[in-house]
């Protein structure tokens, strides 16, 4: 997508041919500051930290990670060992899993000379795939959103409620969840948006700052509003991102999310999932006590970052030093509050038999 008119992907390669750029994602919306990554410590910190998030995007640079280990060593116990290492990084977005296995298996069979160039390669190919995949996700998304525009008075707009940052900033183009979105608003669909600030990382931020330079209509809101917006009929539907769908359909996604899923059943509007293939995870079928939920520092809670009144980026205490907090950051959205899934094949229910028949390979 575009910032300040040029187009960007959220991650590339360097002019060097070995190194990696991202956008620090702990420096946005308030900077836009290029990172440097050159060797697979450097990724798995960023990871790590969240200079790089979002589920199919650190899958993308994880990949990556893999391809700078191997040109440091391309032996295949540092090939099992630097994968370990990164896979270790964040456990709940199945993406980072599907990429480094997809590297692994691409250059086992190459003789050492030739991993590290069959790895970047991969990379390059799960890069391309991504950007292909939110694009047709967007493609299936906007004919839910028109479908809803017909039941509506002319000139009112579509009003989607999103959670977290599904876009392409979180992706390596488009988005998921705001792919659909983009599409509706360049197709020239009155949209707007209620972008939930999703706390503690306030993801929200970026979902808000990528909106607002598309020029897309949207409210920042608390994450508790959601459910007071949809008693008063506020919202025409839900959409989010993932970060791992199961064979039956649950969904893991940022903290948050079942309550918006719960609020959607008891006003009955549809919530919709989007993801790509790369988020599916047909080996798990009970989210709930079979996907890891990430616990991250209870500093992420007890503080919050943004811009301070005297200018800079900084971060403020919002609870007493001596209150303990506690900081899951996902929740898992069983499948029968789920009204669909949107995928780059299409919309589907989300259960076994509805991702079986669309994923046929994956049974
Ligand atoms: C298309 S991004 C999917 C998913 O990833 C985000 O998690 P995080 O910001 O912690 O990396 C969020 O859960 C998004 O919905």
């Amino acid at each position: 997508m575009k910032i300040n008119g040029t187009p960007y992907r959220s991650v590339w390669l360097d002019a060097d041919g070995r190194s990696i750029r991202i956008f620090d994602q702990t420096r946005l919306p308030w900077a836009v500051e290029e990172l440097v990554l050159s060797d697979e410590e450097a990724v798995a910190h960023a990871i790590r930290s969240m200079q790089v998030r979002g589920a199919p995007l650190i899958g993308a640079v994880g990949a990556y990670g893999l391809a700078m280990a191997l040109r440091r060593d391309p032996s295949i116990e540092n090939l099992e060992r630097s994968a370990a290492m990164l896979n270790e990084t964040r456990p709940t977005a199945v993406n980072l899993k599907w990429a480094l296995d997809r590297i692994c298996a691409a250059v086992r069979n190459h003789p050492p000379e030739r991993r590290a160039e069959a790895a970047y390669a991969e990379a390059a190919a799960i890069c391309d795939d991504d950007v292909e995949t939110n694009r047709k996700i967007g493609e299936h998304g906007l004919e839910l959103l028109k479908e809803i525009a017909a039941r509506k008075p002319p000139g009112e707009p579509v009003r989607v409620l999103t959670h977290c940052n599904a876009g392409w900033i979180a992706t390596v183009d488009y988005g998921t969840a705001l792919s659909p979105i983009y599409q509706a608003h360049d197709a020239g669909m009155d949209v707007h948006v209620w972008v939930d600030e999703t706390r503690p990382r306030n993801q929200g931020a970026l979902t808000a700052w990528e909106l607002g330079s598309h020029g897309v209509p949207h409210t920042f809101v608390t994450d508790n509003a959601g459910g007071h917006l949809m008693q008063h009929g506020m919202v025409d539907i839900v959409i989010v991102g993932t970060d791992r769908v199961t064979r039956n359909g649950d969904v893991a996604n940022k903290i948050g999310t079942y309550l918006k899923a719960l609020a959607a059943k008891d006003n009955d509007i549809p919530f919709w999932v989007a993801l790509p293939h790369s988020t599916l995870d047909m080996s798990v079928r009970d989210g709930l006590t079979e996907i890891p939920i990430e616990e991250r520092s209870s500093a992420e809670v007890t503080a919050t970052t943004g811009r301070l009144p005297k200018g800079g980026v900084g971060a403020i205490r919002v609870a007493p030093e001596s209150s303990p907090a506690a900081n899951p950051a996902f929740d898992v959205t069983p499948a029968r509050l789920v009204t669909g899934l949107i995928t780059e094949r299409g919309r589907c229910g989300a259960s076994e038999e509805a991702l079986s028949a669309l994923y046929p390979e994956k049974v």
